[in-house]
This record gives C-alpha cells, structure tokens and sequence, in this order.
C-alpha cells in the first residue's frame, strides 16, 4: 500500500491543496481516520496547513444496501406478479420477508390492484412496466451523487422507511504549511552532545513540547501512615457525630494547658524535664483570658469550691503566663469548654487529633513529640457508665473490642480510668488510653452549670499506627531516621484512603 503520508504530499505539492479529506481517503482506498493521523501529524510539525470542515451527510441504511442491486421491495413484488395475476396469499409466500412493504408499496403507487371478482382475492398488475426509482435514489445516495430529485420531502419519507440516515462527518482541507516539504524532517527531542560539538544543532528540528501529554507519575505525593490512621480516627468520630475542635498552635500558654484544668503549680508534669518551655517569646500576657473567669481559676486553686478544698497555695499569675509546647491535647479541650460556656451551654460532642511535645528520653516506643486523639462528651447527668459506654463503642470500631478499665489519677479528671485493650496476637492486655471526667474544679469556674458533667478520653496515634501496620520502632514512623524508601514502598501510603 502506498504510504498515505507521501501520497499527500505529493498530491499537495502538485495541486496547492486538498478540499476534502474523505475524498482523498476514499481514493487511496484507506480508511478516513488512518488519513487523519497522518494529517494531525503534519499539522502539527506545520508541513501542512488544516481545518476542518464539519458537513451532514446521507448513508443508506443495511437494508437499502440490499435494495441497491436487487430493487426496491415494491419492485420485487411487482415483477412476481404474472400478467394473469396470483392470488394474493401466493404472491406473499413468493416474495418472502419484503412481502408486506412491498405490496403496500406497489398498492400506493398504484402498479397493482387487487381483484376480488373470483373466489379469492387476486393480485393483478395494474402497468404494463414500471420505473423503480427509490432504487435509482439509493444507487445515488450511495455514490455520494445527490440528483435533484431528491428533494427534502423525499428524504424525509426515505427515512421515514429507514432507508437512509443522516450522519454528520468531518473532513479536513489542507493547504501547504510553513514548513511544507516531500518528507518529513526527523525531529530531535533532545539536544544531545553531539549536536553541540558538531554544530548540527543549528539545522536541526526539535520536537515541540505537548503540554498536553499525560505526565510521569512524580516519585513523591506519598501519604504517611499516620496520616492515613489519623484520618480512620476522624471517620469514626464523625460517624458518632463528634465535631473536630480548632486546635490552636502547638505553642499554648500554662494557663490553657495546666491551670484551666486545675493541675497544680508545683505539679511534677510542669517541670522543665517533663514539658517543653518557650524562651522566645517565653510568655503570654494573662490578659488575654477574661478577669472574672482568671480569678475564679485561682480562687479555686488557692482555695477550693464547688466541693473541693483547692491546692492551699499561691496562685501565680507569672507560673501560668508561661509558653511552652502543648503536652495534651485536653489544652485544646479546655479552650473549647470554656468557649462553649461562654456561648451558652448546649449537648456537645468534640474530638481532636493533633501533635503533642513531651521532654522525655527517646527510645523504640517513645518520642519527644507525637499525636493524641482526643474525645469529649458534655452533656447533663453524664455518668461514668456512660464514659465505659462510649469507650466500648469507640474502641469497637478500631477493632478492639474487648477492654478493661483500671482507676488512674489525672489531675483534672474524676474518676479516672486508664484503658486497656486485649490483644489477641500479643496475647496480653495492652495500655491505649486514658479518661475520666471533668472535675467541677474545672468545669464550674468556667461557667458550666452544676448538673453538665464532661466526659472525656486520649489515646496516641502512633501506637494504634504501629500495631495496624506492624512498624516495630516508632522512630521509623516520624523523626529523622524515618526513610522515605519504606514510606514509599509501603502499600497502605499509596494515595486514595
Ligand atoms: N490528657 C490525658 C488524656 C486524657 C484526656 C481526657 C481525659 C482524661 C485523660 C493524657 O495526656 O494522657
């Protein structure tokens, strides 16, 4: 087969432009659409110039095609009609399948009649001979010569017997281009080393740029697993209808992380080795939080209330004015209780996840900075059996469903309770989390009414993450000996959770 790039070409060479690529096609004996990739290509090294020309054509139909050698239905029927007619159940059984059409047909244009003077109808030619025109259409339509006869009424009733359709193609007119040539330069898609000792770069054609190709997938994008995890975690809280809390900074001032939640000032957890203080900017001014609402804090502190006898010391303003970096995240709760009742109590059910610091010797299951989830439930009459109740379910959902409680002591919380999960695969109970609720020493000063009680629990993400994923030492999960290779490579940080 002649090669349909250089038939063009040439054909373009001698007469200055093709007007319709169909045409051309249709005479090299190929197919339109191989055509129309040789031609984009040529448009787009700019050899040749194209448009395209969008034009409704008419096609015959399967069954016309089959009229076009051997006549029109009607024309069948009238030549199985001999002069002395045939009685019409006959005539029928003759001519087959286009029996029906046929005679309807011939019956309106009037070639036969019916006879039924005998014992049985009988059909009978009505002319000597006939003109079998719709064939002669067909014959026309079907070599793209439209006679005039064709008029739109009758292509309407030719479609009307679904003999032919109008389908709309595009075809392309094509002149020479700015770069026009017999063959094709090949074009070089890089400049090579080569090209630029031996100066050939100068002649050379270079492949345009396709911005519009589909790019190399980028080596990066990964997601990390604690990503993933963390976003399980916010599945289930908002499948039972917990809110995410807005969770400030890291960088939280003393007030919010200890004081608000009624952990005192010598507390061991406020030294310099266990939590992380802030030298610039070292404070935050105590002004920002509400007078009336500071002194209930340290009326409470210093000497109780709402049942509670206080701490019996001085409550410094200077202690609580210290930055440092969150150690929980019950500072975000805090800030969000307080605000709640600020706005007016209503039932709420709130949920963090967001990075914490501790001042703690690192080792394969400990970091000076890692996540907590945290879960909190204000509502009136809460009790504890209500927080085992929630736990059950939360943990449920991460598949550990079965779970022991052992009283525990946070300064903020009363009772407590430490969670312990049963792992089936370690065969032992496992710490994985803690929870209480709210003493009234923190929630009364705030301004929430004696009969709303607030339950609340914390877990960390990475051990969950650890165990789900079976990472051995957390310092593979974050921090800097974590390799991108095992992010990577590992199946569950491919996009798309
Ligand atoms: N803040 C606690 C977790 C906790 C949250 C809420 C209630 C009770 C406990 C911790 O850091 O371990």
């Amino acid at each position: 087969m002649a090669d349909p790039e250089a038939a063009l070409l040439e054909s373009l060479d001698k007469q200055g432009a093709i007007n319709d690529s169909g045409e051309f096609a249709a005479g090299l004996h190929i197919d339109h659409n191989v055509l129309v990739s040789h031609i984009k290509s040529l448009v787009a090294h700019e050899m040749v110039n194209g448009e395209t020309v969008t034009s409704k054509g008419l096609v015959l139909t399967a069954e016309a095609q089959g009229y076009v050698t051997i006549g029109t239905p009607e024309a069948q029927v009238f030549a199985a009609v001999p002069e002395e007619g045939i009685p019409l159940a006959q005539l029928k059984k003759q001519v087959g399948a286009v029996g029906d059409v046929g005679f309807k047909q011939a019956m309106q244009q009037k070639w036969l009649a019916l006879d039924k003077s005998g014992s049985e109808p009988k059909v009978v030619r009505k002319v000597a001979s006939i003109q079998d025109s719709v064939q002669e259409l067909l014959v026309a339509i079907a070599k793209k010569q439209l006679p005039p006869a064709l008029t739109e009424e009758v292509v309407k009733a030719l479609k009307k017997r679904k003999l032919v359709e109008e389908v709309s193609s595009t075809t392309w007119r094509l002149t020479k281009g700015p770069k026009f040539a017999l063959q094709k330069r090949k074009a070089a898609t890089d400049l090579s080393a080569d090209m630029v000792q031996k100066g050939t770069w100068k002649d050379q054609d270079f492949k345009d740029y396709n911005f519009n190709a589909v790019g190399v997938p980028p080596p990066g994008g990964h997601l990390h697993p604690l990503l993933k995890v963390r976003t399980q975690f916010r599945k289930i809280f908002t499948q039972l209808g917990f809110e995410e809390m807005p969770t400030n900074g890291f960088v939280e001032s003393s007030f919010w992380n200890f004081d608000a939640l009624f952990q005192p000032q010598q507390h061991p957890a406020r030294d310099a080795h266990d939590t992380f203080f802030l030298t610039h900017p070292a404070t935050t001014p105590i002004s920002q939080v509400p007078a009336d609402y500071l002194e209930r804090v340290r009326q409470t502190h210093e000497h109780g209330g709402y049942g509670s006898i206080g701490y019996g010391s001085v409550w410094k303003v200077a202690e609580a004015e210290k930055n440092l970096l969150r150690t929980h995240t019950t500072a975000v709760s805090s800030r969000m209780l307080y605000k709640l009742a600020q706005e007016g109590f209503k039932p709420a059910k709130y949920f963090s996840i967001d990075r914490v610091f501790r001042n703690e010797a690192v080792d394969r299951t400990h970091l000076a900075e890692f996540h907590q989830i945290e879960g909190v439930i204000c509502g009136k009459g809460l009790t504890l059996g209500d927080l085992i109740g929630t736990l059950h379910l939360f943990f449920s959902r991460l598949g550990l469903s079965k779970l022991r409680f052992k009283p525990a002591y946070n300064p903020y919380t009363e009772p407590s309770m430490e969670i312990f999960s049963y792992s089936e695969e370690l065969g032992k109970w496992m710490e994985v989390g803690n929870s209480g609720m709210f003493r009234p020493e923190m929630l009364r000063p705030m301004g929430l009414p004696e009969d709303v009680n607030v339950i609340a629990w914390g877990l960390g993400l990475e051990r969950p993450t650890m165990i789900l994923y079976g990472i051995k030492n957390i310092r593979e999960l974050s921090g800097h000996k974590s390799s991108l290779e095992t992010l990577k490579r590992n199946p569950i940080c491919r996009l798309g959770l």
